[in-house]
């Protein structure tokens, strides 16, 4: 596939999204690397978003709860290209209603190329990465290339 390179402003936007088991981790974690946090856009599903809100005081547009259609906001938003970043404690441990929105979101992220972070340590790595500090670059698909070669 034809990809572009295309410029990610200092300010990123991050999704945080975790599941129930996952919630607490998500939390604290967001409690530890709040300064940072506040430098960018959050947005996250409407349970975590909640949570993360009263417990930090950190400003987020909450989308959707995860099983009412939450993940699959994301997805689209990450397709519109309004996510850099994705934070996403998913639970290994538990089957879920809305398993299928929950592997679509996890792949419509790696189609566009999106760093995501499934634990504490990887969301570590992210949010305390020079990439996270100024203008960085990312490729993703050329949707207009991808369109001319049908
Ligand atoms: O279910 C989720 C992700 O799959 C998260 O949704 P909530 O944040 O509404 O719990």
């Amino acid at each position: 596939m034809k990809t572009k390179v295309i410029d990610i402003p200092a300010q990123k936007t991050i999704a945080l999204v975790a599941h129930d088991n996952l919630k607490p981790k998500l939390v604290a974690w967001c409690e530890q690397h709040k300064a940072e946090l506040e430098k960018h856009k959050l947005f996250a599903t409407g349970t975590t978003g909640k949570k993360v809100a009263l417990a930090t005081g950190l400003e987020l547009t909450p989308l959707i709860s995860g099983p009412l259609g939450g993940d699959q906001q994301i997805g689209a938003k990450i397709s519109e290209g309004e996510i850099d970043v994705l934070i996403f404690f998913w639970d290994p441990l538990e089957p879920m209603p809305h398993d299928m929105d929950v592997k679509a979101l996890l792949r419509v992220a790696a189609v566009w190329n999106i760093p995501v972070a499934c634990n504490a340590s990887s969301a570590d790595m992210i949010i305390t990465s020079s990439l996270m500090n100024g203008v960085s670059q990312r490729e993703i698909p050329d949707y207009d290339g991808y369109l001319q070669d049908r």
